[in-house]
């Protein structure tokens, strides 16, 4: 990468005051002044209400195609040509900002499209999701170099300051290359004027390295919590739902912390092997591929490399991308016993050896086979792994969700199940379940849409696009679907609920209040079902779970990152009385 050599930058502020440069009206007006396209508007302010409009969309998915709206800047500015990861990563954002995309669903496909690949597309990767996990402390970082608000300045130049401001506090990139190849990619997507004003910003930022900067926004805090959501880039909100979550589910909220540390660090790759359709020992099945066994679940893998598309047991369908944690609500679901009378030890283990056929498996109480049912479905990880277990126990399995798309996806992840296994893949509302079909099912995963809160490693931008006001409608919609799950499950029959969110609104709040107006229901030890499911060691234990012990041990299972190395997947089993 080459140095910074631009006497056209030539407004880089070194007398360490903050640097105002053209905000959004300044932006626009020059470009008006010369005739260029108008880029900017109110359309590209962070957060502005009109980002999803159809302009946004159109120009996003122009910018994915690699077609440009001509150039912005004058001839004898061109000189310098821009890195093609820094441009797929400055895409990737602007698509992320005005047309609510997901980086991890924009990005691979477009370093195929321009092909993009080995070291560069592990830079593109690096900046684009590093950015957007970090943007909350890169923000406070500008806002101290900046005059401005910066929610004033164009969206784009914003997005830009915090690709070079990720490349000079969060990578190995030289200073100078930094600044030099992000004012570059300013001058060629936002223009000459505010590649200026991000030289000016860029040298600003410079001046201290990340420990100081560290320092300087503790320092700058009101409170050790907003400090915290700063540093490790949280909005505070969310930090302060985790730190209650961490004491309610029973844990130290001093974990807070590590627990925010962790959101910010890319998860490995982890793969289920789904049981009956695929073997570990399967060379042709899994391609070489570099795989140590999953920490917690007999049929985890965890890939070392990041490309689980060439390993053909996933393109096939009979493996998959799966978190642990994933992986263990389902597993305890199919294992725990049916009802009270049934000795707990006679539950199959996942690892252990398929029935000889599928008729030969355990029966529902009244002799029939069991139904299961994954009321919430979409895009059906857990339906796959469901429908795997349920084929081993001689279940059938009936799959529903809301929306058609994501129904799709559900059929698509149940290809390489058994025929028979799967009843029906329906498209509904799963509210109406349970008074269409009461008492029909003996297992039901209610795996209910929540904040996401959990996910935050696997997400990078979704802690940006969540709101207080998301959980009141969430948590309705949870509280109705588990009455409904509660209503579809038969007498003696169980109901998992999960949530890839340890908010204790809901989660404990939930499962709380849904029962207080019912009698019908009672709470399993999802610990010991949980721990029943774990994988053998190789001394024939299991791994310790870590769960909370004594006063504040529960009856409900709360996963951790920073704790397990998984989301923060909760599960609460529930038995129909
Ligand atoms: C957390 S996701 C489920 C993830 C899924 N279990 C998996 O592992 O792939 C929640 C799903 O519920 C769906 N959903 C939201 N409201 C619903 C409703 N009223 N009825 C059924 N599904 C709903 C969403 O579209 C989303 O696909």
């Amino acid at each position: 990468m080459s140095g910074y050599d631009d006497a056209r930058g030539g407004s880089a502020d070194r007398r360490g005051g903050r640097t105002g440069g053209p905000g959004r009206g300044g932006h626009d007006r020059r470009r008006t002044e010369t005739g260029r396209e108008e880029h900017g508007g109110d359309r590209h302010r962070t957060g502005g209400e009109d980002r999803r409009n159809a302009r946004g969309r159109e120009r996003s998915a122009a910018r994915l195609r690699g077609e440009r709206s001509g150039s912005r800047q004058a001839p004898g500015q061109r000189a310098k040509r821009t890195d093609p990861a820094r441009t797929a990563a400055f895409d990737v954002l602007r698509q992320v900002d005005e047309s609510d995309a997901y980086a991890n669903l924009v990005l691979p496909p477009l370093l195929a499209e321009r092909r993009i690949r080995g070291r560069d597309a592990g830079f593109a990767t690096e900046l684009t999701y590093g950015t957007l996990r970090l943007r909350g402390r890169y923000d406070a970082v500008l806002a101290d170099c900046v005059d401005r608000p910066l929610g004033e300045l164009d969206a784009a130049v914003l997005d830009v300051l915090r690709l070079g401001t990720h490349q000079l506090l969060g990578m190995r990139v030289p200073s100078h290359a930094a600044v030099s190849e992000t004012v570059a990619l300013a001058r060629a997507e936002v223009g000459a004027g505010p590649a200026q004003f991000v030289n000016a910003v860029l040298r600003r930022v410079s001046e201290a390295g990340r420990q100081e900067w560290l320092e300087r926004i503790r320092a700058g805090a009101p409170d050790e919590l907003t400090a915290l959501a700063a540093v490790e880039s949280h909005p505070v909100w969310v930090a302060r739902s985790l730190r209650e979550a961490l004491a309610g589910h029973g844990r130290d909220p001093s974990e807070i912390g590590d627990l925010l540390a962790a959101d910010n660090a890319a998860p490995r790759v982890t793969l289920v092997a789904r049981p009956g359709l695929v073997d570990v020992s399967d060379d042709d099945a899994w391609h070489d591929a570099d795989l140590v066994p999953g920490r917690w679940a007999p049929t985890a893998l965890v890939l070392d490399g990041n490309d689980p598309g060439a390993v053909p047991a996933v393109r096939d369908g009979r493996a998959g991308v799966q978190d642990e944690g994933s992986q263990l609500v389902t597993l305890a679901l199919a294992g725990v016993p049916l009802d009270t009378a049934q000795d707990e030890d006679t539950a199959p283990r996942p690892d252990a050896a398929p029935p000889a056929s599928h008729e030969a498996a355990p029966e529902a109480a009244g002799g029939r086979a069991e139904r299961w049912l994954d009321l919430c479905a979409g895009p059906g990880g857990k339906a796959a792994l469901l429908a795997a277990l349920a084929a081993r126990q001689g279940a059938t399995l009936v799959a529903n969700e809301v929306q058609p798309h994501r129904a799709r996806l559900v059929r698509r992840a149940l290809h390489a199940v058994p025929e028979g296994v799967v009843e029906e893949v329906r498209t509904g509302d799963g509210r109406d379940l349970g008074t269409d079909e009461p008492g029909a099912y003996d297992r039901v995963l209610l795996d209910a849409p929540c904040t996401g809160l959990g996910a935050l490693r696997r997400r990078p931008e979704s802690r940006w696009r969540r709101t207080p006001a998301d959980l009141a409608t969430l948590t309705g919609l949870q509280r109705e679907l588990l009455a409904s799950a509660l209503d579809a499950v038969r007498p003696g029959g169980v109901v998992a609920y999960v949530t890839c969110s340890p908010v204790l609104a809901e989660t404990q709040l939930v499962v709380t209040d849904v029962l207080r107006k019912r009698d019908d229901v009672e709470r399993l030890d999802t610990p010991h079902a949980v721990r029943s499911v774990l994988r053998r060691l190789p001394d024939g234990t299991t791994p310790d779970l870590r769960l909370p012990a004594g006063d504040a041990a529960r009856d409900d299972v709360q996963l951790w990152p920073h704790v397990h190395g998984t989301d923060a997947m909760h599960l609460t089993l529930l038995r129909k009385r």
